[in-house]
């Protein structure tokens, strides 16, 4: 149990700690240095109180007990005295520069490690395949970076801090041996026996600490739909009813907490009064074996000193344990193996050609209890240089040919053609370069509206500007007192919704891409502006490919082509001008005469 429990902890350990791995030695180094220093220190009492008592050629002490017992022999008693004091201090004064270049060296590492792990995260949440947002709950993952990464950050330092005192303990038992083997071997026996108490006590905080992690991310859940849904509660008067529902999560962590923390509280007085007993077992059997004054005096001293180390060395270990669920989660999301892997493919690809083709594509969103079909063998084609509006009634499937065409997800069946070159061959950082979306699901952030402008392409002030008035943006960000400077806050929160869509579609613009996909861009902006807007695609008509979502006629009234669906299926593909004169209801219900 405990390899199963510490070899996933090692790999953690060694890749959070990364480069940072070699400077290891250096801390246990140090710290048997330091607690050598402090062990010689120690042993520098025997002749000093061998001097007070009177008893400094004591014939009874042998190995390191007679050769600490002669050092400075060779000078008077009072020199010796003071001698002896200065060293003592020396190696305590060394002994704590030492513990303090440890110090140094471990924070140093343990916030490379944080910073490493923090980064993995990251990293980890920018490259996984997106299915795993479709399938996660977004409290978890952020109960995850936000809490459990700072606890796996702890008990990286408390690894670190657990090496050092095992140094310190290693030491310190050797210089107890050579004082007395006898009652080192005692108080070692006895050392085991408390530590497997402590580790059998120690296993029941793993229960307690997944509890804890599970309850955190209930907590950020509720904590993520307060931020979010501030309107929705105020408007529907749901505030009581959010309030209970969020000191019910706050309260079930604080209960879980309290337990893990009852549990993990029992077990440093436990310690210290086992530890306590045998250290005074320890003395009096030494006594009455006949071991001199000055040896149990030393014995003591650096039992007393043993004591800390050995006592944090088994707290680290308790904390560990109750880290445990907090570990867990942060190596769940950071293993790749069990997530959806990023889009594959390494073709390269420079704009579009000829047409986009959509093969008979089947496609269901991923890890649903019951997964209906979303797309049933779909297939219709996008020409180069034209403008294909892709309608259909609310849930047709028009937002997931979006993802498919951007592989956010991968069809279960079918093909996506590009220029006849299967999308899962091409390189899909190349390929999304081709692209810029204008959604109502993308959202502005939080930055300047240049600097939202630019989210995508680094531009010009002038570029900028011509994106903006090209989307209808540009007179409205000129009437704001800090223009194209203005804070737009969390999700473009100080803007109107239809200031937001002509940002987001000056984003998209300012790319100039090959291939421009406007879902919904417009559905909140004016009928004005939108007639500008649509002006401005017919601009595009000819030299770029446009793709667009909507269900206002108005929006999709430049397109060259539309195509209709319905039921998961492609229901007809026909040039707009054909079917010019249907009302959106008549062209959701109009199927294509082949398939009738
Ligand atoms: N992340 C998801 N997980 C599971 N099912 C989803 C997900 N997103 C969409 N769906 C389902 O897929 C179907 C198609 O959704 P999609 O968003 O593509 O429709 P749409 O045609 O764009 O609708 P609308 O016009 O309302 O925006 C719907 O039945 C929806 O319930």
């Amino acid at each position: 149990m405990i390899v199963r429990f510490l070899m996933p902890g090692l790999q953690f350990l060694r890749d959070a700690l990364g480069r940072q791995l070699h400077l290891l030695p250096l801390v246990v180094v140090l710290g048997l240095a330091s607690a050598a220093l402090e062990g010689a220190g120690i042993g520098l009492i025997i002749p000093m109180l061998g001097i007070i008592a009177g008893s400094d050629d004591s014939p009874a002490l042998s190995g390191i007990s007679a050769i600490f017992q002669q050092v400075g022999s060779e000078f008077d008693k009072g020199d010796r005295l003071l001698a002896l004091a200065v060293a003592i201090l020396a190696l305590i004064v060394l002994k704590n520069l030492l513990a303090f270049a440890n110090t140094i060296v471990t924070n140093f590492i343990y916030g490379k490690a944080s910073h490493s792990i923090r980064s993995a995260l990251a990293n980890q949440l920018l490259r996984i395949g997106y299915p795993f947002f479709l399938q996660q709950n977004p409290g978890r993952l952020l109960n995850i970076v936000s809490n459990e990464s700072w606890r796996a950050s702890d008990a990286i330092q408390t690894v670190l801090a657990a090496m050092v005192n095992a140094s310190a303990a290693v030491i310190l038992l050797a210089f107890l041996l050579l004082l007395s083997w006898q009652m080192t071997l005692f108080v070692a026996l006895g050392l085991i026996l408390v530590q497997v108490a402590h580790a059998a006590l120690s296993a029941t905080l793993k229960g307690p600490s997944r509890s804890v992690t599970s309850f955190n991310s209930e907590l950020a859940v509720r904590m993520l739909h307060l931020v979010h849904a501030g309107r929705l509660i105020r408007v529907f008067g749901q505030e009581d009813r959010e309030k209970v529902a969020f000191d019910s999560a706050s309260d079930s962590v604080r209960h879980a907490a309290f337990v893990l923390q009852t549990r993990q509280g029992i077990l440093p007085p436990l310690t210290e009064v086992l530890h306590s007993a045998l250290f005074l077992a320890a003395v009096v059997g030494a006594w009455s074996v006949g071991v001199s004054f000055p040896v149990i005096v030393a014995f003591v001293v650096l039992l007393y000193r043993l004591q800390p180390h050995v006592r944090a060395l088994q707290m680290s270990w308790s904390q560990i344990q109750g880290w445990s669920g907090s570990l867990e989660e942060v190596r769940w999301l950071l293993d790749s193996s069990d997530k959806p892997k990023p889009p594959a493919g390494s073709k390269p690809i420079e704009g579009l050609h000829r047409d986009i083709t959509f093969d008979r594509v089947t496609f269901r969103y991923p890890d649903l209890e019951e997964r209906p079909v979303v797309l049933r063998a779909a297939s219709f084609g996008i020409r180069r240089g034209r403008s294909t509006a892709l309608i259909g009634r609310s849930g047709a499937g028009k937002t997931t040919i979006v993802n498919l065409l951007c592989r956010f997800v991968e069809p279960d069946e079918g093909r996506i053609l590009i220029d006849g070159v299967p999308l899962d061959q091409i390189a899909p950082g190349e390929w999304r370069r081709q692209i810029a979306v204008a959604s109502q699901d993308l959202e502005l952030v939080d930055g300047t509206i240049f600097e939202n402008i630019t989210y995508g392409q680094a531009a010009t002030v002038a570029e900028v500007k011509r994106a903006a008035v090209l989307a209808e943006a540009h007179s409205f960000i000129e009437t704001l007192p800090q223009g194209y400077q203005t804070v737009v806050g969390y999700r473009g929160a100080s803007l109107s919704a239809g200031q937001r869509q002509r940002i987001a579609l000056a984003r998209a613009l300012v790319r100039d891409p090959a291939i421009l996909i406007l879902d919904e861009a417009t559905n909140a902006v004016d009928g004005l502006s939108e007639a500008a807007i649509v002006e401005t695609l017919k601009l595009r008509a000819g030299r770029r490919t446009t793709i667009v979502i909507s269900h206002h006629r108005s929006t999709i009234s430049f397109c060259d082509d539309v195509v209709v669906l319905g039921a998961g299926r492609v229901k007809s593909q026909t040039p707009l001008a054909d079917v010019g004169s249907l009302s959106m209801d008549q062209l959701y219900e109009h199927e294509a005469e082949r398939q009738g």
